[in-house]
């Protein structure tokens, strides 16, 4: 009996988008891809690409941590030996959600190996694999661990669903996600520096509480903002407008709430990418040349896509 393989394809996504902090996100074409077995001996991690020679090749690695947890998590047996091989395009660092693609390919892959996915979405078509060592883990269970490693459930529900999400957590069972299309017209643009910023840092400089105004402005934002990313994509600069988050962090990325407001004032939407310091911004035809004469060299400019399909595992 063959052990089998299997690869998690797991995109990058962009929280907040302005003003829905901690629940609206976008899944972006930029992708990692990570493949897992339980073979070899004890636990090796390949990384190629983003995080490189960075993050840990061990247990501590994120993907190994995320995998152990979920076998906890769905009953399964913990394997001794797990091999990794990270092809990872997703920056670290920078907003761009990693951390959640990580998560999320984690869980995935624990729940192929483990046999524990839903009946309608099982690989198990190929007769040599093994008996499932776990139940059923349902992607509502991997979304609700998912969310709860990661701290926030923004990045996590475009990461799985693709698209454009709202999320939200509690009360009740679990965190929620609704999916909607994005407009054809959403073309993202991602603007990322060279510099880092942990999404643990940035959170640090937020306050307790906020004036009531701007609690109400954001809502009201927030809400046209659902209204442009589907319908009304002329609207979304004024829909992209941000009071809750944005300014309280410009301490620690003052270069990337500078390149906002440029943008911003010659008419491009353009907001801090999760906790930064990516910006992103959504251009048009024409404000693709008015967003690289403004950016300069210190940024690298990459036009992206809206994913719509999220995370997947095949057979490695
Ligand atoms: N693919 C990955 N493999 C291992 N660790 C990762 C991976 N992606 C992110 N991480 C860990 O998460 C950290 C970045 O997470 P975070 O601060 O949330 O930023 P991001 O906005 O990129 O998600 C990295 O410094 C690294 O420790
Ligand atoms: N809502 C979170 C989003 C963090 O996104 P990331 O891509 O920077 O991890 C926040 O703003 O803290």
């Amino acid at each position: 009996m063959s052990t089998p393989a299997f690869t998690a394809r797991v995109p990058a996504t962009s929280a907040n988008l302005g003003p829905g902090f901690d629940a609206l996100g976008l899944a972006l074409t930029l992708y990692d891809e990570v493949t897992a077995a339980t073979t070899g001996n004890g636990v090796t991690v390949e990384v190629i690409g983003e995080g490189a020679g960075e993050v840990p090749a061990d247990e501590r690695h994120l993907v190994v941590r995320t995998m152990r947890a979920a076998w906890d998590r769905m009953g399964a047996a913990q394997p001794e030996n797990l091999t990794l091989r990270c092809h990872n395009r997703i920056p670290h660092g920078r907003g761009l959600g990693s951390s959640s693609a990580a998560i999320c390919a984690g869980i995935l892959l624990a729940r192929a190996l483990a046999g524990a996915e839903p009946e309608d979405t099982r690989h198990r078509a190929d007769a040599k694999l093994s008996a499932p060592s776990a139940k059923p883990f349902s992607d509502q269970d991997v979304y609700a661990l998912a969310d709860e490693l990661e701290g926030h459930p923004d990045n996590v529900a475009p990461c799985l669903a693709g698209g454009f999400t709202i999320a939200w957590r509690g009360p009740g069972a679990g965190p929620g996600l609704a999916r909607l299309e994005p407009s054809p017209e959403i073309r993202p643009v991602a603007l990322v520096p060279g510099t880092r910023l942990l999404t643990e840092t940035a959170r640090g400089l937020l306050p307790a509480a906020v004036p009531h105004a701007d609690a109400a402005a954001n809502a009201g934002r927030a809400a046209l903002l659902v209204a442009a990313l589907t319908q009304r994509p002329d609207l979304l600069l004024p829909a992209t407008e941000d009071r809750l988050h944005q300014d309280y962090r410009e301490p620690g990325m003052p270069d990337t709430l500078d390149l906002v407001r440029r943008l911003r004032a010659r008419g491009v939407p353009a907001v801090v990418s999760g906790a930064g310091p990516t910006v992103l911004a959504f251009s048009s035809g024409e404000t693709l040349d008015s967003i690289a004469s403004e950016v300069g060299n210190a940024w690298h400019i990459q036009p992206l896509n809206v994913d719509r399909d999220g995370a997947h595992v095949l057979f490695a």
